[in-house]
């Protein structure tokens, strides 16, 4: 089989703070893992999608999601996505998407499976960082100014050939990368990055759904 995609959306969205699992929370009307699945297909280069959502909330993330399988998840998202690729079993590539960037362009998707097609193990959507980035100690003192040539803010879809990503699960152990390519990094694999899109944003507070909601709209209008 080819192109399978495991959509975490297990999280709780503490964040967000909607009362309800950030991924069943809609955007103009549509729950986000519905958006994020739809987009993924809307692609034509992904073959299967797995869901990962909250153990106690399995039948309502499968009435919102149109396609697809839905499993249960685990504690933390490397856990959530070890659970969603144990799935996937046939799949020569695998992407790895995050329910709360549901309105990645398809295009983006597109670009990462042809990479990986191309012959690269591990492959990042990713864009420039805008802001001006300092480290900074406990109590908040900036230490020093970081230069900001050659920073870039990841994204998903995540690609990897599958058996690159099912032996950087395999040695990850209690090691909590906060995504699936610093896993790949953890065991010696290259990861490269592909051109990402602002719109690929992930929505973490309110101001980001409120932001989901005005690009929808936007898009939506004649
Ligand atoms: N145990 C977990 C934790 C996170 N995720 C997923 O990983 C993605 C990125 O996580 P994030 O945006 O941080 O979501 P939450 O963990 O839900 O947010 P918060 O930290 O605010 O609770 C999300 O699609 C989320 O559903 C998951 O599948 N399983
Ligand atoms: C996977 C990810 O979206 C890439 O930017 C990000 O690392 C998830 O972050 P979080 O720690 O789950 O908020």
């Amino acid at each position: 089989m080819g192109v399978a995609a495991v959509v975490p959306a297990a999280g709780s969205g503490l964040r967000l703070g909607a009362g309800m699992p950030k991924a069943l929370v809609r955007v103009a009307g549509v729950a986000m893992v519905a958006r994020a699945v739809d987009g993924l297909l809307a692609s034509g280069v992904v073959d299967d999608v797995v869901v990962v959502a909250p153990p106690e909330h399995l039948d309502a993330m499968a009435e919102v999601t149109t396609a697809g399988r839905v499993v249960p998840g685990g504690p933390d998202r490397v856990a959530s996505v070890a659970l969603g690729l144990a799935e996937v079993r046939d799949a020569n590539v695998v992407l790895v998407h995050d329910a709360a960037r549901c309105l990645c362009p398809a295009s983006v998707v597109a670009s990462v499976v042809a990479a990986v097609r191309a012959g690269h193990g591990a492959v990042v959507p990713a864009i420039p960082v805008a802001d001006t980035v300092r480290r900074v100690d406990a109590d908040g003192h900036v230490v020093d100014l970081v230069d900001r040539t050659g920073l870039l803010a990841v994204q998903t879809p995540q690609g990897f050939d599958a058996e690159v990503l099912r032996r950087a699960h395999a040695a990850a152990g209690e090691l909590r990368a906060t995504d699936d390519a610093g896993l790949v990094e953890a065991i010696g694999g290259e990861v490269v990055t592909v051109p990402g899109d602002p719109r690929a944003f992930k929505i973490t507070s309110a101001l980001d759904l409120a932001m989901a909601e005005a690009l929808v709209r936007t898009e939506l209008e004649p």
